[in-house]
């Protein structure tokens, strides 16, 4: 059970193969511009691209596209906004204050504006946004790499939690350190191919 790619083709991509299973998490390195945020894409199936990729044996054909990247979620290093207000964009957004607070924001960061999120900020209430339903696949690209030590541990924490309570999560970073404490299996992108073991 958990997430399944085979054959994973498209333009830039080459064959892939990956299995992850619920309450693993798989780390994903490689040079900038190999491949990886094009891999998480293409899985999430936000760009055409062609392969068997299932989720808990349920083919991805079987679900309409939002309801896959809603289990299958795709968390970009930099999110996009659309609403004036951080609130706004979550479904229920007192309930993500404790968690906004373990990783280093103010209990009143729903009530800002958009507009004035610096860009840690940014990283840190989109990740936020993403996990608020507990999708079962998280594909997180970079989600630390705007952060301080102290924030990007919290959020490391928090991560760890959402593994040990059933996600199967990629996790791209450009941190061997990072890759050593949030997984125990690595897999490297070049030229669009994945490669087994790695960090
Ligand atoms: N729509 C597109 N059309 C053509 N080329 C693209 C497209 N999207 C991405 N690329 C190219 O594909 C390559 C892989 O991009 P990708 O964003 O996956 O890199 P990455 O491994 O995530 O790099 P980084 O570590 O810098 O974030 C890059 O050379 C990029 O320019």
């Amino acid at each position: 059970m958990g997430l399944v790619v085979n054959g994973l083709t498209s333009k830039l991509l080459h064959d892939c193969h990956l299995a992850v299973e619920a309450g693993e998490a798989v780390t994903l390195q490689g040079a900038s511009g190999s491949g990886k945020t094009v891999f998480l894409r293409a899985v999430a199936d936000l760009d055409p691209n062609e392969g068997d990729i299932r989720l808990d044996d349920i083919p991805r054909t079987a679900m309409a596209g939002p309801e896959w990247r809603r289990k299958v979620r795709f968390v970009a290093a930099e999110a996009a906004w659309w609403l004036d207000r951080v609130g706004g964009h979550f479904r229920a957004p007192d309930a993500s204050v404790p968690l906004a607070c373990e990783i280093g924001l103010p209990a009143d960061c729903m009530g800002w504006e958009v507009a004035r999120l610096s860009t840690g900020e940014k990283q840190r209430l989109g990740f936020l946004r993403a996990i608020e339903d507990k999708p079962p696949v998280l594909l997180l690209d970079e989600p630390t790499s705007a952060l301080d030590e102290e924030a990007e541990r919290a959020v490391e924490g928090v991560i760890g939690r959402l593994r040990a309570d059933g996600a199967a999560i990629v996790l791209v970073t450009h941190s061997d350190a990072q890759a050593r404490r949030l997984a125990g299996r690595h897999v490297r992108m070049a030229g669009g191919r994945l490669f087994g073991e790695a960090a």
